[in-house]
């Protein structure tokens, strides 16, 4: 995580898991992927609607955590020695949001590592979506945004391409998937189900996104 956030991540992290128990109507979003490929800095953006440069500092376990509408977000290190933290989290998780960094292979090529672990802690219908971060460092790129695709097309998740720092389809990647657990959450019988890809496409659409691919 961004080191401006270490205070908030140490205190406010503790408090919250604290108040986890207490508070389980709420929908348990969290973050996860390789240490480096942004998830601090994804949530820090959405919370925050800023971008915080400067040296790296790896999360500790939980890291911080967002409470928005009835979802709450939580950042997790990346670590692999933060581990067994992190899958006692996934148990009680409804969406996942899993990272890559395009300019980083590794990461990208520990996402089926990452998927395989998902479905052995996590529920069964948990709703995962692939994010490829730091989509703005284009002239670094090492995984083009088709090979995200077709990945995300494997595992039949959602998939967009995101950057912390400009914060393109940011607050969409969070919508899409509060959308989807609201739908389930809330369908009635007679209403047609609702298309997180379509839904996703669309949007992206409208936020010009693709100008940064
Ligand atoms: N250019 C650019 N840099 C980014 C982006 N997202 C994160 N970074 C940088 O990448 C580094 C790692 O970001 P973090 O948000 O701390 O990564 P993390 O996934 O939370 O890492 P762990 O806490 O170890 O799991 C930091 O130096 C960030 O400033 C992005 O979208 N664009």
């Amino acid at each position: 995580h961004s080191p401006a956030y270490e205070s908030r991540c140490e205190s406010g992290g503790g408090r919250e898991r604290e108040g986890k128990k207490k508070r389980n109507f709420l929908d348990d979003t969290i973050l996860v992927g390789d240490s480096g490929v942004g998830k601090t800095s994804l949530l820090v953006q959405f919370d925050q609607g800023k971008f915080i440069p400067g040296s790296f500092s790896a999360t500790v376990g939980i890291g911080f955590t967002v409470q928005w509408f009835l979802f709450q977000i939580w950042d997790t290190a990346g670590q692999e020695r933060f581990r067994s933290v992190t899958h006692a989290y996934y148990r009680d998780a409804h969406a996942l949001l899993l990272l890559y960094d395009i300019t980083n292979k590794s990461s990208f090529d520990n996402i089926r590592a990452w998927l395989t672990e998902i479905h052995e802690y996590a529920q069964t219908d948990v709703v995962i979506m692939l994010l490829g971060n730091k989509a703005d460092m284009s002239s670094e790129r090492a995984i083009r945004r088709d090979e995200g695709e077709r990945l995300a097309r494997e595992y039949s998740v959602p998939f967009m391409e995101t950057s912390a720092k400009t914060g393109v389809n940011v607050e969409l990647a969070f919508t899409a998937v509060a959308k989807e657990l609201k739908h389930r959450a809330i369908q009635h019988p007679n209403e047609p189900k609702f298309q997180i890809h379509e839904y996703i496409e669309s949007q992206k659409e409208k936020s010009g996104c693709c100008s940064y691919f």
